[in-house]
């Protein structure tokens, strides 16, 4: 039978992963949020049942419920479907709120959270997830199943998801503001805005390829681009004088350190 996925709050986050869960056709997609055009369109596109109502959406009997409204709102939203059978998991994207918050709205059933990034739409996304010690079986795996179908799972212990969240989640953003300011050079220089966005998105991801599948570090990876009396080193120079490294290194501490409360 095919897996039910509820996605409750099919926002940015919620329908990209609505989006890579569609490309899969492996799962039969659910979704809870107020009804505006927006969710309506999106629920057609992906042959996807949304509901508005929390006791909707229970009776529909999906087999994973994924948490993706507003960080601020999401105990409030758990707490609205504790009436889940309490073999339902649960995983929540939400940036800040604990598993102990959840658990203390949901209930003793399979529970685990995650930051995801927006890339999880094309199927290459970067997840970091969190499962709980006693996490129960098929739970877990179901959750690892769903969750790596959307992309790379990188496992880690819930006190570090707050950092995995600001270079994984927060990350996508960071690469896309380096982007635009790379196309903005190469425009001055007279190239085509378009031109330079295929250049620009085909380097990010022929970059973030290399790494991966060499493992080398980013230092080295730099090094070999950078000739000797080179065009490239130049380059670097004039980062470092504005202070890029310096930069990245504050959004890191100013994105850190979640700020929700319920
Ligand atoms: N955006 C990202 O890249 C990432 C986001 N996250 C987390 O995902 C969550 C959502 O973020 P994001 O997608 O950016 O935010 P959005 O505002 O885009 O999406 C939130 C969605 O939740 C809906 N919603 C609001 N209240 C309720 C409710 N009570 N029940 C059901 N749905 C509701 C909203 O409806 P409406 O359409 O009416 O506004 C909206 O569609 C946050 O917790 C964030 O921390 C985690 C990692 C990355
Ligand atoms: O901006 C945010 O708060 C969310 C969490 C990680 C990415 N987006």
């Amino acid at each position: 039978m095919t897996e039910k996925i509820a996605i409750v709050g099919v926002g940015a986050m919620g329908g990209a992963i609505a989006k890579g869960l569609y490309n899969t056709k492996q799962y039969q997609l659910l979704g809870l949020n107020p009804v505006n055009p927006r969710v309506t369109q999106l629920a057609e596109d992906l042959e996807m049942t949304v509901v508005n109502d929390p006791a909707a959406l229970v009776n529909l009997a999906p087999g994973l419920v994924i948490l993706t409204t507003p960080a601020p709102l999401t105990v409030a939203t758990a707490r609205s479907l504790a009436n889940l059978p309490t073999t339902t998991p649960v995983v929540s994207a939400a940036a800040g709120i604990t598993q102990e918050q959840l658990q203390a709205v949901l209930g003793d059933r399979p529970l685990a959270t995650m930051i995801p990034n927006t890339p999880v739409a094309v199927n290459a996304g970067a997840i970091g997830l969190a499962l709980p010690q006693e996490m129960v079986e098929p739970a877990g795996t179901l959750i690892k199943e769903v969750l790596g179908s959307l992309g790379t799972v990188i496992e880690v212990k819930e006190a570090d998801l707050d950092v995995v969240g600001v270079i994984g989640g927060c990350g996508p953003a960071f690469v896309d503001v380096m982007m635009d300011a790379l196309s903005d050079g190469a425009v001055k220089h007279g190239l085509n805005r378009q031109v330079a966005y295929q250049v620009i998105a085909a380097m990010v991801a022929g970059t973030g390829k290399l790494a991966l599948e060499t493992g080398l570090a980013p230092a080295l990876l730099r090094d070999q681009v950078a000739s000797p009396g080179g065009t490239t080193i130049r380059g670097i120079d004039a980062l470092e004088q504005h202070g890029f490294r310096a930069g990245l290194i504050e959004a890191v501490d100013q994105a850190s350190g979640g700020h929700y409360v319920d």
